[in-house]
């Protein structure tokens, strides 16, 4: 995954700054690149976004500073997280957490625990967090962390263990008004729990120093829904402004966890027919779409530890192994939501969804698609593709609203809470598309550009920090 950047240093390099014209921004990845030549993911993040905010420098030169500080993290740290497993053998993981900018507020973003985390994949996702949480309107900056531990086969006491022992370090590094952490990939309520637990008896502090939180002891309503809902609400706004709606259209979803279950959900709610959802060993394909029973069986399978798709018995569903992906289906479809992990869409994907007519393609996970893949969407005629810096905000923005709900003291309602989700998904679309038009630019640029000079200002208004 993101391997293009690695290999030969001087080919690679070229490969970093290809189509980039202005000196400046490539002398700044140049320097991105002496510091992390193998940092593939981080590298494919920082050119994403330097494609896209090229034209801003002919505007605002002054911003160029602020473009190289936001390449760099503030701090990054990493550790050791020795636990015992239920054998009684001793085991160690690395943990990490990079604060990468807290121009507009506290860093915040999720902790991923999965095996294949490395340090380039928690700073791509730190980098595009930034962006991201500047699009909420709401005032946070940009950090995530993680470890390379594996959940899967683990019982409930070794995730405590775990947990605990990686709260018992990272304690120390984070706090309501410097850095706040939630979930991602492997990290959801019952791992926020045993984390916020240890902080809580570590620190004596009830802050929400942790978002995700359940209902009852300081979790905001919806959050668990917010991501893959806020996806919906933007799909619709999209599809508004074309007078057109989801209802009765041909959707495939990859993923079958938080994010791709809850945008199923909303998917259906709203009359779209659901082909597809995956999970890393395959995936499951209804031809005349998924129902929402089918989808309560999805998500109690992947409530219970291991639970895989292929397990799954459901009457006019079809399981596809070896790692299949709904995106080769050989169907008409119409939109694409992506929701498993990055760079699970690629090039072939692309052409070939776009070969079945696909309109809208918006990202739920981060970084799903390629540059290669994002290439293919931007010069197809008439589909519109939306990067998951502005598509999946909703989850870090429901965050934010759980973080104002802890300070005031005074949870909020499903229908509030509901109601503000939708309001920032409307003002994230309307400020990327109000950024395409300035610029008369694609979504996938109007997001970045509209996120960046937002960051760059504040970075600026503080001075060389
Ligand atoms: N949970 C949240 O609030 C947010 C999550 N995201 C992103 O959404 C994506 C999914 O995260 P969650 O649903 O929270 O995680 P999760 O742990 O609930 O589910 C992980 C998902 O990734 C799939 N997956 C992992 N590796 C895979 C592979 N190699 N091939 C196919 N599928 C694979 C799993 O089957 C599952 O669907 C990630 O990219 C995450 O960074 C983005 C914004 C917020
Ligand atoms: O809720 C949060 O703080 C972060 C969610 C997240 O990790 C993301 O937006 O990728």
């Amino acid at each position: 995954m993101g391997k293009d950047y690695q290999g030969d240093v001087d080919s690679n390099l070229q490969k970093l700054q290809k189509g980039i014209q202005h000196d400046g921004l490539k002398a700044i990845l140049e320097e991105v690149y002496s510091r992390n030549p193998e940092q593939a993911e981080f590298l494919q993040a920082v050119r994403g976004m330097a494609l896209s905010i090229a034209p801003v420098f002919e505007k605002h030169p002054e911003y160029l500073p602020a473009f190289r500080m936001l390449t760099e993290p503030e701090r990054q740290v990493i550790f050791r997280v020795p636990w015992v497993d239920d054998a009684g053998v001793w085991q160690m993981n690395r943990g990490m957490r990079v604060q990468f900018s807290s121009a507009i507020g506290p860093y915040k973003g999720g902790l991923r625990f999965h095996p294949s985390v490395t340090l380039s994949i928690i700073k791509f996702l730190g980098f595009e967090q930034i962006f991201k949480n500047a699009l909420t309107t709401l005032p946070m900056g940009g950090g995530k962390g993680g470890a390379d531990f594996d959940p899967k086969g683990r019982s409930d006491s070794e995730i405590m263990r775990f947990c605990q022992s990686f709260m018992t370090e990272l304690y120390r590094h984070i706090g309501s008004d410097t850095d706040v952490p939630a979930g991602d990939i492997g990290v959801g309520g019952r791992e926020i729990g045993y984390m916020y637990g240890q902080y809580k008896r570590i620190t004596r502090d009830r802050a929400g120093v942790l978002t995700g939180k359940g209902m009852g002891w300081g979790g905001s309503e919806i959050r668990p829904e917010a991501t893959g809902y806020g996806v919906v609400f933007l799909a619709e706004y999209l599809l508004a402004d074309r007078g057109d709606s989801l209802e009765g259209k041909r959707c495939l979803v990859s993923g079958s966890g938080n994010v791709a279950q809850y945008c199923v959900e909303l998917l259906l709610e709203k009359g779209a027919v659901v082909l597809s959802m995956s999970d890393s060993r395959g995936m499951i394909y209804a031809p005349e779409g998924l129902s929402r029973e089918d989808l309560a069986a999805v998500m109690k399978l992947k409530s219970q530890h291991d639970g895989k798709l292929e397990d799954l018995e459901l009457e006019g569903v079809e399981y596809r192994g070896d790692a299949a992906q709904p995106w080769f289906l050989d169907t008409e479809v119409f939109g694409a939501f992506p929701c498993a992990t990055q760079n699970e869409l690629g090039e072939e994907a692309a052409k070939a969804l776009v070969k079945h007519g696909v309109q809208i393609v918006l990202e739920g996970a981060n970084m799903p698609c390629t540059l290669e893949a994002e290439e293919v969407f931007t010069a197809a005629e008439g589909v519109a593709f939306v990067t998951g810096k502005a598509s999946n905000a909703g989850g870090v923005a429901v965050s934010g609203l759980e973080m104002a709900q802890n300070r005031s003291f005074v949870p909020w309602s499903r229908e509030d809470v509901t109601t503000k989700l939708q309001g920032i998904m409307k003002a994230i679309y309307d400020d990327i598309t109000g950024a395409a038009a300035e610029y008369d630019t694609d979504l996938i640029n109007g997001a970045n550009i509209a996120s960046f000079e937002k960051v760059a200002k504040a970075v600026l208004a503080q001075g060389a920090v």
